[in-house]
């Protein structure tokens, strides 16, 4: 634990919350029962092994599942007590609830074009305005300095830590409250990870963060609060630190310490 990063929580404010959440694929019963806080401006870490339904639960929270044939969601999300499914209109959620996905997916378009793209379609068309986000978001990813002389090139000739950034810049230039990251590093080498590692630490001060990782030592260093799932039961949720140090669940405990999964 001697990596451990997490500044203290500044609010103990309730951003996001799932109550009684269960999630069908036909018959299939892919997550029961989840009831989970996500404090504002914490990092929260839902981890795992494979097939126990992370990205299912991540994907509800901002109703990615809305296409999948033969998803049935019942129970609720709320965000900022307001029930994401029934109360607000699906654009709007996703405005205020962004993604960032395990693989990079620029646009195939300019650097500014796909920072642009978000809040074009939600009718910002001043030059000056869009310069501004463009800017301000690439700064926010910290990756301004490496793109600001290249804005009019594609953006499928960066690397791939640079496409992901260009993703979290992408996320945040529609200005979310929240900020969705499905294992978002593990395809990128370890300078890269580290980059948005920090990074993230950065933004929980503004947003608040979930992330998906199959990383132990990412949500020890990154996390506030790690959420543990296995076969579709959210078996134990708490502080990081004693997620990992003092799990109170024998099965947490055996997946903590690498001995499953
Ligand atoms: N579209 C779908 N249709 C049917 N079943 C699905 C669908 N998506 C996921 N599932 C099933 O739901 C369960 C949870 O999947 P999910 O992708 O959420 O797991 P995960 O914990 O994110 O796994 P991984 O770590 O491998 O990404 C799995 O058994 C999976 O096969």
């Amino acid at each position: 634990m001697e990596n451990y990063k997490v500044k203290k929580p500044v609010s103990t404010k309730v951003k996001m919350a799932s109550q009684n959440m269960n999630v069908y694929y036909g018959d299939f019963h892919a997550l029961k029962d989840i009831n989970l806080n996500f404090p504002e401006h914490e990092i929260t870490a839902l981890i795992g092994p494979s097939g126990c339904g992370k990205s299912t639960f991540l994907k509800s929270l901002n109703r990615m599942n809305d296409l999948v044939e033969g998803c049935k969601i019942t129970g609720s999300i709320k965000l900022d007590d307001v029930d994401i499914y029934k109360e607000i209109d699906v654009n709007i959620l996703r405005k205020r609830v962004g993604m960032v996905f395990q693989h990079p997916n620029p646009f195939p378009m300019s650097i500014y074009d796909n920072i642009a793209y978000g809040p074009r379609t939600h009718g910002i068309k001043n030059k000056a305005k869009l310069d501004d986000i463009v800017e301000d978001s690439l700064k926010k990813a910290a990756i301004w300095d490496e793109l600001k002389d290249r804005l009019k090139k594609n953006a499928l000739g960066l690397s791939g830590g640079q496409q992901q950034r260009l993703c979290i810049a992408r996320a945040l230039a529609v200005e979310p409250e929240v900020l969705l990251m499905d294992e978002a590093t593990s395809a990128l080498d370890p300078i890269s990870t580290g980059k948005i590692e920090d990074l993230a630490l950065e933004l929980k001060e503004k947003y608040t963060i979930i992330i998906v990782t199959h990383s132990m030592q990412q949500a020890t260093r990154i996390s506030d609060k790690t959420a543990f799932f296995l076969l579709g039961d959210m078996v134990e949720f708490g502080d990081t630190e004693q997620i990992f140090s003092n799990p109170r669940d024998e099965r947490t405990e055996r997946y903590v310490t690498g001995r499953f999964g």
